[in-house]
């Protein structure tokens, strides 16, 4: 099974109670903002524990609250692109994206750094630095950091948000062919109904 997730998780005002199980390679998760769709996206991630619940995710055990078994974020495998990107501001893009790469043997990797790049569109950014990347640039470069991080699994916190319909149109291509080309679970997050109708089967409605 690709995804076996059940998080109880109470934070301020919200409560967190989801589950989901499914054999798809790619699910998505929507609900309205502040429902807690991100935080359930940390917990899976490791970067925030569940009060209650497994994340089990290609048979792998992540976490486990009834053995106590909670593994950290590095021993996870989690390629995580974040909302707001979080490139390193002090790397140029190539750097960016080779980061992940250079702790893993290249031969472990979804798909050729070229492939990558040529993929996402992102071959003449090579040299730029992050503050100078438009909003969608940014967020294809963190995508292919994450990708060639050698991920066991993605997780996409609203990958389209905030880039007009051609370049969301561009991406959201993108994600199919990732979607249908590697062999990765995909939890994708979105509020957008027709993004997440075209991407996904399987999807758990927080409210
Ligand atoms: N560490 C925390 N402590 C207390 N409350 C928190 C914490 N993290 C998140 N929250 C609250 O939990 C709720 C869920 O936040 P979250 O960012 O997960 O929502 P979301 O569904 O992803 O929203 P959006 O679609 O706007 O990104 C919000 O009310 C937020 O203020």
């Amino acid at each position: 099974m690709s995804f076996n997730l059940q998080v109880n998780q109470r934070l301020g005002d919200c409560t967190i109670d989801a589950a989901i199980q499914s054999d798809d390679r790619l699910i998505a998760i929507t609900g309205p903002s502040g429902v807690g769709k991100t935080s359930l996206l940390n917990c899976i991630a490791g970067l925030a524990t569940p009060a209650a619940g497994h994340i089990i995710i290609d048979g792998r055990t992540l976490f486990d609250s009834t053995s106590e078994l909670n593994l950290p974020p590095d021993a996870r495998g989690c390629g995580y692109v974040f909302q707001d990107n979080r490139l390193f501001p002090h790397k140029k893009v190539l750097a960016n994206l080779i980061y992940g790469l250079t702790r893993k043997a290249e031969s472990a990797a979804l798909m050729s750094f070229d492939d990558t790049v040529k993929l996402l569109g992102i071959g003449h950014l090579l040299d730029r630095w992050p503050v100078a990347l438009s909003g969608g640039e940014a967020r294809r470069v963190a995508i292919g950091r994450a990708l060639l991080s050698v991920p066991s699994f993605l997780l996409l916190d609203e990958p389209l948000a905030s880039l007009d319909a051609s370049r969301g149109e561009q991406l959201l291509c993108a994600i199919e062919r990732i979607r249908d080309e590697l062999n990765l679970p995909i939890i994708y997050v979105s509020h957008d109904r027709s993004e997440i109708d075209r991407l996904a089967t399987t999807v758990l409605a927080m409210d």
